[in-house]
């Protein structure tokens, strides 16, 4: 029997950004000024470090002064604990009801990140109290439920993943999951029974992490560490298949740092310059997130480094998420503290949209997994095999040309590795970055369209200068992501430059040197690299699908909820047709999102025929639409056929009884919800345009012609375009619901209102529409329509 699940409610939620201002170091109180204020436990104010500046200047307010307002604010006094149980606690303690959360530390080098996160035997630190948090609830949990803690602790350390739970961990590669997000590939994860095993763990993985003592900071940590503890909860009620994940994500940052005043030189200074690259990187996506906050969508660019992918979700996706910003008080600190603060001001735009993470299976998703950790294995394989004949090279030659060669061929196979992985990062940044554009560009199509329209009415009114900033904003994201992509594709030619250059290399090696095996081995790991590439690729174009049948899911559940139907109502439904529901949404989902994504099923059905639906766009079978009056039979919601349009599903294709696109008649909706949403108020247009009983639309006897569009030439936008498009809204409309919107071909159409399936693909002409030619509801609708749908409409 298939099983639905619906998804559970998602919450848009702010990042809390929370500022901890260290106390004066021994040495610092004998040189420097304390210049940090904090008032009422929220503001935080750096005075000027200047003190020579003269009273003029002063009450002239060119004073460096600068004011901050933040969630929490601590100064010097204030306690790890007093920080957690502000600003941490409640957010740890949704983890083992399935909510995800990240905790993380940002401040520049010596200023407390790694005191506030691991803390001490005296003050512990946030790590340390959230695992005791987590087995404290789980030991006073009341319910029947089992549950199962996993821990694991990585560092990146020059943009190489390392795992601290291991004596002589190799590099680790990131992979995307649609379910989890960004995730480590052969990460160990221990399963842990206390919170004193996993502080042991802790304790080990410190031991392993790379610290170096600086000039700013005798143990300064030249990595960024996450530690991430999982609580698997399973459920012992009715849903007994049931289990919820939550995962609480705890950073500790390396602090950034200027050469000049750590005194640093070779790998150190090396190491601090791989720290600024991936802490800009950082910076750079709470930049372009808070600016979307602002302005709109724009470009972020996670892929910039491994850090950023890998506190993706932490920054704009399903996690609760704490800013930590650690700041030094010393006024030679003073634009090191600012800088912190500017970012962490940033940052309390920085949205993130919170759900309960209920397990799921997804069968193709796990085949790819699987390919990839054949092909994992495949690469440790060779790997060993290469080390091998290392150790038996190094046996033959004579020692100096055997540690030469070795040398000259690590060198290699590193820049192989490197070249590779780079090529992965450039194209999956292209890709995400020319989905961005896309948006983008029909969004400024639209706003062009709605220009002009506007223009008619009122010369320079408040719409028409709304528009134009919008517009404005929209085209200064396009011009900024061009940049990022003429860069991107640079960086690809010289990424292929310098591939063919390692394989002319390789080439030349095995016609010249003695260690053919060696270098054939580089070869196919090579090959298998790009293997890897590809699938990596197909992997993302799936995680996209999978991503808008979830989007779809989720928006028919809202139609559902709108459809005023009662849970009762579908339960029995669902079960005519043989379809479990395993769990309910409590609450509509995701506002914003309504009625999105209809792309990959039908959008307005019930549940059961969603399931279908999503079945059928897998086995790519196509649904029939039929109208309810002919066909005499339906056991499919048998009460309304009367009185409104009815649905049914696949199962029902016998009876062909198909029906209503649009579902229940508006009045059938909620009244708050029919005039809250924009598109429930155009779909009420909608219907009122078309299916209502003056309708000019349903008596048009020449939609048989318009209905001539055969799939899928009808649903390309340039057979209207240009003016076509705006001269049949309703057309355009009907087209996108009746045929996109259910992804069905119009083999069988509604003659209730209208459309046949016809051979000629001609278009009707303007004068056969005079309903149609105003941009009225429809043609609003019709246009978000394709706005949100740019990619399947053209
Ligand atoms: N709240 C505090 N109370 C007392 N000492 C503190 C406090 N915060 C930090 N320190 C001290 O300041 C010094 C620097 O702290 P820490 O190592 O945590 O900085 P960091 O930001 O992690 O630096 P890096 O980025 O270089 O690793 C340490 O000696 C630490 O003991």
């Amino acid at each position: 029997m298939p099983s639905i699940r619906a998804l559970a409610s998602k919450q848009t939620t702010t990042l809390a950004v929370v500022v901890k201002c260290r106390p004066l170091c021994e040495k610092e109180r004998q040189r420097n000024r304390d210049i940090v204020r904090v008032n009422d436990n929220k503001e935080i104010v750096i005075l000027d470090p200047d003190l020579s500046k003269d009273y003029l200047e002063r009450v002239q307010n060119r004073t460096k002064e600068k004011k901050y307002c933040f969630d929490y604010a601590f100064g010097p006094e204030s306690a790890n604990l007093d920080v957690y149980k502000t600003s941490v606690l409640s957010k740890v303690a949704g983890v083992i009801q399935g909510l995800n959360t990240t905790v993380f530390a940002y401040g520049s080098t010596g200023s407390g990140k790694t005191y506030t996160m691991a803390g001490t035997r005296d003050d512990p630190g946030l790590m340390v109290l959230s695992l005791h948090t987590i087995f404290d609830l789980i030991k006073s949990d009341c319910s029947s439920d089992a549950f199962e803690v996993t821990c694991s602790y990585l560092e990146v350390y020059n943009e190489v993943i390392y795992d601290l739970l291991e004596k002589s961990s190799g590099h680790l590669e990131l992979r995307e999951d649609p379910e989890h997000g960004t995730v480590v590939a052969g990460l160990r994860c221990i399963k842990v029974h206390s919170a004193d095993r996993i502080l042991e763990l802790l304790n080990q993985g410190n031991s392993r992490r790379k610290t170096e003592s600086t000039e700013a900071n005798a143990t300064s940590s030249r990595s960024h560490a996450v530690l991430e503890i999982t609580v698997k909860r399973r459920q012992r009620n009715q849903y007994q298949n049931q289990v919820i994940r939550g995962k609480l994500a705890l950073v500790d940052l390396a602090g950034s740092e200027r050469a000049s005043e750590t005194n640093n030189h070779g790998q150190k200074l090396r190491d601090g310059a791989n720290i600024n690259r991936s802490l800009l990187a950082l910076a750079n996506c709470i930049n372009a997130l808070g600016k979307q906050q602002k302005k709109g969508l724009a470009y972020v660019p996670y892929r910039n480094s491994k850090l950023t992918r890998i506190l993706k979700d932490g920054l704009s996706g399903n996690s609760r998420t704490v800013m930590i910003a650690t700041v030094s008080p010393s006024d030679n600190q003073y634009h090191h503290t600012v800088n912190t603060l500017k970012y962490a001001d940033r940052a309390k735009e920085i949205k993130t949209h919170i759900q309960k993470n209920i397990g799921t299976i997804d069968t193709h998703v796990e085949d790819y997994q699987r390919m990839i950790d054949s092909l994992q294995i495949e690469v440790y394989r060779l790997k060993k095999e290469l080390s091998e004949k290392e150790s038996e090279l190094s046996l033959k030659a004579t020692e100096k040309s055997v540690e030469d060669e070795l040398s000259w061929l690590n060198v290699l196979c590193q820049e192989t590795n490197e070249n590779v992985q780079e090529r992965i990062n450039l194209q999956k940044a292209l890709f995400e970055l020319e989905e961005t554009d896309l948006r983008n560009r029909t969004e400024l199509q639209h706003l062009d369209d709605a220009i002009s329209k506007q223009q008619a009415i009122e010369k320079d009114g408040a719409v028409i200068q709304a528009l134009r900033s919008r517009r404005q904003v929209i085209l200064d994201n396009i011009r900024d992501n061009d940049e990022a992509g003429v860069n991107y594709k640079k960086e690809i030619e010289a990424n292929e430059e310098h591939r063919r250059h390692l394989q002319n290399m390789i080439d030349e090696a095995i016609s010249n040197n003695g260690s053919k095996t060696y270098l054939h081995i580089l070869t196919q790991y090579r090959l298998l690299g790009m293997t890897n590439t590809e699938l990596q690729f197909e992997i993302a174009l799936r995680d996209q699908v999978i991503h808008k049948q979830r989007e779809t899911q989720r928006n028919l559940w809202n139609l559902i909820t709108a459809l005023g139907l009662d849970q009762k109502q579908i339960m029995e439904y669902a079960a005519k047709q043989g379809t479990a529901i395993e769990d309910w949404p409590s609450t509509p989902i995701g506002g914003s999102h309504c009625m999105q994504s209809p792309s990959q099923g039908c959008a307005m059905t019930s549940p059961s025929c969603h399931w279908s639906c999503i079945e059928q766009s897998r086995l790519s079978a196509p649904c029939v639409l039929q109208h309810q009056q002919d066909s005499g039979c339906s056991p499919c919601f048998k009460g309304e056929r009367e009185s409104s349009h009815t649905i049914s599903r696949e199962g029902c294709r016998s009876c062909k009884h198909w029906s209503s696109a649009l579902f229940c008649s508006p009045e059938k909706i909620a009244p708050d919800i029919r005039h809250s949403l924009p598109e429930m108020r155009a779909i009420t247009s909608l219907w009122n345009d078309n299916y209502s009983p003056r309708s000019p639309f349903k008596e048009c006897s020449q939609w048989k012609d318009a209905s001539s569009m055969n799939l899928p030439q009808p649903f390309r936008r340039s057979s209207l375009e240009p003016t076509t498009d705006r001269e049949l809204p309703s057309m355009v409309a009907a087209r996108a619901l009746f045929g996109k919107a259910l992804k069905v071909p119009l083999s069988s159409v509604p003659g209730h209102c209208g459309l046949h399936n016809g051979e000629s693909s001609n278009l009707p002409d303007k004068s056969q529409f005079p309903h149609s030619t105003s941009a009225g509801p429809t043609h609003l609708f019709a246009e978000s329509y394709l706005r949100n749908h740019p990619l399947h409409c053209l």
